[in-house]
C-alpha cells in the first residue's frame, strides 16, 4: 500500500470566537518534499500548522499527519515530528548546547549534537544562555532542536527570520540535506526567494483559504507571460486599472499595487507598451519607472492575494 501523504488537510475550519481563521482549507504535503505554505499576515498559516502539530483540535474538517490524527495520536507522533517555533521554544536561562543535548537524550537515535552545533555555526555559543543569543543564533538553535531527533517530518515557521545572509545559506543547505535524507519539511516564510529556491511545492493561502498551489515553476511559468511593474508620478483614479485592462485585452492581467503602481502580466510587446504609454497620457500621469521581467513567486503572490508581500 502506498504511504499516505505526510500531511493531509481536508476542509479544515478553525475559528477564534466569531473570527474564521481557517476556512475549509484542503491541502497535501507529499513525503520527502519541501512544501511551503505562504500567505499574507493573518492568512491562517500558524493556526493551520499548530493544528497539524497537535496543539489545536480541528473545529471542522480532518487533519492527518503521517497518516495519524495529530491530537489523538500525539504521543505516537511526538518522536516522529520536529517543530521549529517562531518564538524559539527554549528556556531563557538554559545554555545552547545543554538544551540540545537534553532534547537529543529524549530520542532513540539522535543526530550527533556536536556535529549539528558545528554545522549551524553555533560552536562559539555553546555555553551562552539562550536569552543572550542573537536573534539569528536563537533561530539556528530552534532549527537544531527541531531536527536533532531525526524526525520524519519537520515544521519550520519562518526559519531564517533575523538571520544574516551566511546563516540563511547554511540553513537552506541543511534543509535541502534533510530532504535528501528523506525528511519532509513544511515551511512558512515571508521570503519569496526562500520559497522559490527551496520548495518542491508551494501552497498560497489567503483569508484561511487555498488560493494557489503548484511547483515554483508551475506558478511562475512564463508561457509568453512577462511582468511589467509600472510606477507613475501621481495617483490614478480607482477605475483606471480596469480601463487599462480593457485596452490591453483578455490575455493580460492588471493588478493595482497601490494608487501609483501597477503590475501588468501578459505578452509584453511594442503594442502593449504603446497602450500603456497612451493610458498614462489619458490619466495625465508620467511613468516614473517601468520594469520588465519574468514572473517571480512574488508577482504570483501579489496577483492571487492582491497584496504585496511584506516581510
Ligand atoms: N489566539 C487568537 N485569538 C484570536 N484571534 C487569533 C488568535 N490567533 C490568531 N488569530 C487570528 O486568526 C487569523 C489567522 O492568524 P494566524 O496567526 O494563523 O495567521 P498567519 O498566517 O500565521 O499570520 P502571520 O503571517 O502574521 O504569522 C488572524 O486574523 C489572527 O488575528
Amino acid at each position: 500500500m502506498p504511504a499516505s501523504p505526510a500531511v493531509e488537510i481536508d476542509g479544515l475550519v478553525m475559528r477564534y470566537g466569531e473570527k474564521v481563521a481557517v476556512d475549509e482549507l484542503s491541502l497535501r504535503v507529499e513525503r520527502g518534499s519541501i512544501t511551503s505554505v505562504l500567505g499574507p499576515n493573518g492568512a491562517g498559516k500558524t493556526t493551520t500548522l499548530e493544528t497539524c502539530e497537535g496543539f489545536r483540535r480541528p473545529q471542522g474538517g480532518r487533519v492527518r499527519v503521517l497518516g495519524l490524527d495529530p491530537v489523538r495520536s500525539r504521543s505516537e507522533l511526538l518522536p516522529r515530528i520536529g517543530v521549529m517555533l517562531q518564538s524559539g521554544g527554549a528556556w531563557s536561562g538554559v545554555r545552547a548546547v545543554e538544551m540540545l543535548t537534553h532534547i537529543a537524550a529524549l530520542h532513540a537515535n539522535p543526530l550527533p549534537v556536536g556535529l549539528l552545533v558545528e554545522r549551524l555555526g553555533l560552536g562559539d555559543c555553546g555555553r551562552t544562555p539562550y536569552r543572550r543569543l542573537s536573534g539569528g543564533q536563537q533561530q539556528r538553535l530552534g532549527l537544531a532542536m527541531a531536527v536533532v531527533g531525526r524526525p520524519e517530518l519537520v515544521f519550520v515557521d519562518e526559519p531564517t527570520a533575523g538571520m544574516d545572509p551566511a546563516a540563511r545559506r547554511t540553513t537552506w543547505e541543511l534543509l535541502k540535506e534533510l530532504r535528501e535524507a528523506g525528511v519532509t519539511i513544511v515551511l512558512t516564510t515571508h521570503h519569496m526567494d526562500e520559497a522559490e529556491r527551496l520548495s518542491d511545492l508551494v501552497h498560497v493561502i489567503d483569508r484561511g483559504r487555498l488560493v494557489a498551489s503548484g511547483t515554483p515553476f508551475e506558478l511562475t511559468r512564463a508561457r509568453e507571460q512577462t511582468t511589467i511593474r509600472l510606477v507613475v508620478t501621481d495617483p490614478f483614479p480607482e477605475s483606471a486599472p480596469d480601463l487599462l485592462k480593457k485596452a490591453l485585452g483578455e490575455d493580460t492581467e492588471v493588478t493595482a499595487i497601490n494608487a501609483q503602481s501597477l503590475m501588468i502580466t501578459g505578452p509584453a510587446d511594442s503594442t502593449t507598451l504603446g497602450i500603456v504609454a497612451r493610458w498614462c497620457e489619458d490619466q495625465g500621469v508620467l511613468p516614473e519607472s517601468m520594469t520588465l521581467g519574468q514572473r517571480t513567486l512574488e508577482d504570483v503572490f501579489l496577483q492571487v492575494t492582491g497584496r504585496e508581500f511584506k516581510p
